[in-house]
């Protein structure tokens, strides 16, 4: 009964907070790189690798007009930049191109030239994405100077690039007679040495390019497909790299182009030798003291192939990082998963790289708990289970035992199937309690038990501990069906049996019609239960959602929660959840751990915590008053001069905490006559609806504001509106005392 009473007490009060909730996007500190917009991290990285990317500069406000003095340089800019190609195109003798350009020197430098330009490419892509990667996401000393050397060779003259590369891999250079001794290598007067040339001056292209394509993908998205079960590699190959894929594509052709039409680094560097390391640039140099016209042409060549990478980079540099939600197609380019090792837009990678069968597995068990039994056993049988005999695993419960200290400090007991909601004001610490169960943050460690199995030194991916991000966090280049199969592939189920099962959860969810759709095309309600589905197929054995229904609207919330509940009620782990909303606290939540500064201020279950809060917090949260102050015989002292008169007063001097429900607070025109004992005079802040009845808010020279709840009949008879001068009573026995 007392539950029910207070479930409609939080309903309403869930009703008001709605109203005051911004929605899914709302603010939030960035701290460990949590709630931005889907996939963008603003503020991180480095300014030279988001220069680099046009596409994300602010539209332009339409209609309106530069002014005359921005204007006038901005065109003789363009100018500036024009005149000199609209010289090479004026200049070229039409008629002659086709000879110039296939002659026989022009033919062997073009070779050369490709030869050379791929080979840098593929040179600055194996040594230039993992230094990239190691600058966007490694903190380490010198990581500056390290950024600044990578950016060295762009703004280097490029014949002091080749001095410095001759003097270190040059004949006489530092490395160049090891290189020759050993391995037989020279450099210089090679295509090799070429080859070393282009890859300097063109390489920062790359880096710089993907390292702020990798900076701007917010984290979550590989931690969340790391508590899904998948390594730091399988991560990297499926979540970070599809993800960065416009960048590192606006990174390589830029790399290529660069490399392309190098010439100062490798003239001094690898010297000029026809067929050797005479490159198209180097022959355009040569062309200009015999055949001025041969060399415009060839000029034109290579400024065409410029020109075309540019163009066809146009609009991709936007990728930078992870698509923003709402932009559909181009925003992801996929990286093929045939023979790649990166999935398919449905999904799932192919056997070969999860090392799964490709024959079907056995059917899926039909509940949650009964496939979490199933997981259970095939991670028993692996080499990372630590099971001990008669563990719970076997039985597919895990209860949970954790010890957080750091920024949290608390032990956490809790049986198998309990779901504990973990509220707390904004800072309390509830996501870093989660990401330190996750031991996803240094700023807390938590020592974890799940079933009898310790996970405390395991990393992310093999703690069976799934994660749902405040914003789902689902990966925007797969399908509802590629996200929700993901854990499935990443535990090694086969592909055909993972896309089964994960089909059979987005239906559970109510999602099964959008299988094929990708997060873009969901709305939030739908992406936060594609969210749901995939973090439940990953079986795992302590389940953390972070508000998992704010995105969600009042019906589909209504909705989403009865569905979590039933699949909660079959889960034989632990759920912990964030949320400030009482209602999902209340309907969904065994027991209440209420949060501040990090410390576990109440651990009870939501009745006592509803009765009894003990925290002024929570006791609003949860729709009541809540005034502080020092008991004493009769009831309370509070701040100031105020008191109040409780039924069932604490020993004198406790601290404590006075809690009125609303529908305890009676408002009058005249000051009361008659038995109750808390009386006060004050005036109306402000009436809000509240579903059928009206909130008023009521502020008094004596005690604290006040919330009353009455019928808009009542508030129609009293005359009441802002600023109206009313009567507020409290009877003794509506006043609860809660020590603290
Ligand atoms: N990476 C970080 N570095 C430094 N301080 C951090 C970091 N992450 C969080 N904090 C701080 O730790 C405290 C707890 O943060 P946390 O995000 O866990 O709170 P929360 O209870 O989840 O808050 P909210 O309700 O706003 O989400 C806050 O004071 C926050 O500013």
């Amino acid at each position: 009964m007392k539950r029910d009473a207070m479930k409609r007490d939080a309903m309403k009060r869930d009703a008001v907070k709605r109203d005051r909730k911004p929605g899914a996007g709302r603010d939030r500190t960035p701290a460990d790189g949590r709630g931005r917009t889907p996939g963008t991290e603003p503020g991180r990285g480095p300014g030279a690798g988001r220069a680099l990317l046009p596409g994300r500069v602010r539209k332009p406000v339409p209609g309106r007009r530069a002014p005359l003095a921005l204007a006038v340089p901005a065109v003789l800019a363009v100018a500036f930049l024009l005149v000199p190609m609209a010289g090479i195109l004026a200049r070229t003798s039409w008629g002659e191109l086709g000879t110039h350009l296939t002659s026989d020197g022009v033919v062997e430098a073009l070779r050369i030239s490709l030869v050379v330009s791929c080979w840098a490419l593929g040179l600055s892509l194996l040594l230039g994405v993992p230094l990239a990667w190691l600058l966007a996401r490694v903190d380490f000393p010198g990581k500056a100077l390290v950024r600044s050397l990578v950016l060295l060779p762009m703004v280097l003259p490029p014949t002091v690039g080749g001095v410095a590369l001759l003097l270190g891999f040059g004949r006489r250079g530092l490395l160049g007679g090891w290189l020759e001794s050993w391995f037989g290598v020279q450099l210089p007067f090679h295509t090799a040495g070429a080859v070393v040339a282009a890859t300097f001056v063109s390489m920062p292209f790359l880096v710089i390019s993907l390292e702020g394509a990798l900076a701007g993908l917010h984290a979550r998205y590989e931690e969340t497909a790391a508590s899904l079960g998948a390594g730091p590699l399988r991560v990297f190959a499926t979540v970070t790299l599809p993800m960065v894929a416009p960048g590192l594509a606006a990174g390589a052709a830029l790399t290529w182009a660069r490399a392309l039409g190098e010439f100062g680094a490798t003239i001094t560097f690898a010297g000029n030798l026809p067929g050797v390391t005479q490159t198209l640039p180097l022959q355009v140099y040569l062309l200009l003291q015999d055949s001025p016209e041969a060399a415009t042409s060839v000029s034109l060549l290579l400024l065409v192939v410029a020109m075309a990478v540019l163009v066809a980079l146009r609009g991709r540099w936007a990728g930078g990082g992870g698509p923003v939600r709402g932009r559909t197609s181009g925003a992801v380019t996929r990286t093929d998963a045939e023979g790649g090792g990166v999935p398919d837009a449905d999904g799932t990678w192919p056997d070969h790289v999860t090392g799964a069968s490709a024959a079907p597995g056995p059917p899926a068990p039909a509940d949650p708990c009964a496939a979490a039994t199933a997981h259970t056993g095939a991670a028993d049988a692996g080499p990372t289970a630590t099971d001990g005999p008669g563990d719970g695993a076997r039985t597919g419960r895990w209860p949970l035992h954790a010890d957080v200290t750091g920024f949290n400090r608390l032990t956490l007991e809790a049986a198998p199937g309990t779901t504990i909601a973990v509220v707390g004001p904004n800072g309390a610490g509830k996501t870093t309690l989660l990401r330190a169960l996750l031991g996803l943050t240094p700023r807390a460690h938590a020592t974890l038990t799940l079933g009898e199995r310790d996970v405390t030194t395991l990393p992310p991916h093999r703690r069976d501990v799934a994660w749902v991000p405040q914003d789902g966090a689902l990966f925007p280049h797969l399908t509802a069906l590629g996200n929700t199969a993901y854990g499935l592939r990443a535990h090694g189920t086969a592909r055909a049996e993972a896309r089964r099962e994960a089909q059979r959860w987005l239906d559970r969810l109510g999602v099964g019609h959008l299988a094929h759709r990708r997060p873009a095309q969901l709305s939030g309600g739908q992406a936060g239960r594609v969210a749901l589905a995939r973090a439940l197929a990953a079986r795992p054995r302590l389940l953390l959602l972070d508000e998992p229904l704010a995105a969600l609207d009042q019906s589909t919330r209504a909705h989403v929660r009865h569905t979590l509940r039933r699949h909660l009620a079959g889960f034989g782990g632990v759920c912990l959840m964030v949320t400030h909303d009482p209602v999902e606290a209340v309907s969904l939540a065994d027991r209440v751990l209420v949060l501040e500064d990090g410390r576990a201020l109440q651990d009870a279950a939501p009745a006592e915590v509803a009765r009894h809060p003990r925290s002024p917090w929570v006791a609003r949260m949860l729709g009541r008053n809540a005034w502080s102050g020092r008991a004493t015989a009769d009831g309370l002292r509070l701040g100031g001069t105020g008191r109040l008169v409780a039924a069932d007063p604490l020993p004198e001097g406790t601290a404590a905490l006075a809690i009125i429900g609303p529908e305890a607070v009676s408002v009058h025109r005249e000051r009361p006559s008659g038995s109750p004992r808390n009386v006060w005079p004050g005036r109306v802040r402000e009436i809000t609806a509240l579903g059928s009845r009206l909130r008023v808010l009521v502020a008094s020279p004596q005690v604290p504001d006040l919330v009353g709840e009455i019928t808009p009949q009542a508030a129609a008879e009293l005359g009441l509106a802002e600023d109206t001068e009313v009567w507020v009573s409290v009877k003794a026995t509506e006043v609860t005392l809660v020590p603290v």
